[in-house]
């Protein structure tokens, strides 16, 4: 069965479409990517599939509600946790939850089993303002899954965590979807569009790539190399523009080269005279060729 199913979203805001023709299925108990550049419309996609944002043109249901006439239903049945969430800070994590229950109309049973839930009972009359980044993200979704919603929609929910708080963040987001939870979450971190089921790739308002990740990347049809050398700023210099070479990206003394036409791009390789070895195409590359061919389309 499928959570999400939209087409055609799209949105204006003044004179500008922000979203233009985006289609979309998500599969329940699915962890679905949402990525894209700043400002590609992965936000007011998401606003329109919860329910708080009436598209232009495009239809759809999401939890079998439909998107232009059961926004009310949706709202009820969807965990959103917004870009900026925001709690009371000088209330402790369970005075936080009360509250948001107290919004729901849920018994009080509730927090006991969101805290426990979320692995937050011994902290629960710790200040939330007194938190570090990791345990308010935690403690926001507690706050969206409280009300025991079908579909979460999450945006950008990691942005400035440390590593190891987004690895169990995300090792919670696996452990919900496992009990039938469906997700949709917007990312900028690589790995963790590696741990979406499937991802969504979004360039100025159109989406232009979906799929798993290994699908996505196959689809991009890239082939990349590296080059280890000692001089990695002149052999980039070098490579860069050259006819088959797409992009050149250093990573520390090895060159990542990569270009749409094989042939090609050994033969640059040649001529510069550097050691060089096939190599996996990174979801970074691709992202990267994904925008610039859209850049290049708008152009
Ligand atoms: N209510 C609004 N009124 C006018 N413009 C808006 C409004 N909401 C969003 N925009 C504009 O629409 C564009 C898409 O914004 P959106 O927030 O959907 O992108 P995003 O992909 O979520 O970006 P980011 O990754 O930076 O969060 C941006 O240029 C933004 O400034």
């Amino acid at each position: 069965m499928n959570v999400i199913e939209v087409q055609g979203l799209t949105k204006s805001f003044g004179t500008r479409k922000v979203v233009d023709d985006v289609s979309l299925t998500v599969e329940k108990g699915e962890i679905a990517g949402f990525l894209g550049p700043n400002g590609s419309g992965k936000t007011t996609c998401i606003r329109m599939m919860c329910g708080l944002l009436t598209p232009d043109a495009g239809h759809g249901r999401v939890l079998g509600h439909d998107i232009l006439r059961e926004q009310r239903q949706i709202k009820l049945q969807v965990g959103y946790m917004t870009q900026k969430f925001s709690f009371y800070e000088d209330l402790s994590i369970r005075e936080n939850l009360n509250f948001v229950a107290g919004l729901y109309g849920l018994p009080p049973d509730a927090v006991r089993d969101t805290l426990e839930d979320l692995g937050l009972t011994s902290r629960r009359d710790q200040l939330a303002g007194s938190l570090s980044g990791g345990w308010k993200q935690r403690l926001a979704l507690a706050a969206c899954i409280m009300h025991k919603p079908q579909l979460l929609m999450l945006d950008e929910p990691t942005a400035g965590v440390d590593p190891k708080a987004r690895r169990e963040f995300w090792d919670e987001i696996h452990e919900l979807s496992a009990r039938g939870l469906t997700v949709l979450v917007s990312t900028h971190y690589m790995d963790e569009a590696e741990r979406c089921h499937r991802i969504n790739y979004i360039a100025y308002g159109r989406l232009v790539a979906h799929g798993t990740v290994g699908q996505v990347i196959r689809d991009a049809g890239l082939a990349t190399y590296t080059v280890e050398t000692d001089r990695p700023g002149l052999v980039a210099r070098q490579l860069a523009g050259a006819p088959g070479v797409d992009q050149v990206a250093p990573f520390g003394t090895t060159l990542h080269v990569t270009g749409t036409d094989p042939a090609a791009l050994e033969a640059a390789l040649r001529e510069a005279g550097v050691a060089w070895q096939p190599s996996e195409t990174s979801l970074e590359d691709v992202f990267i060729r994904l925008m610039e061919q859209s850049q290049d389309n708008m152009t």
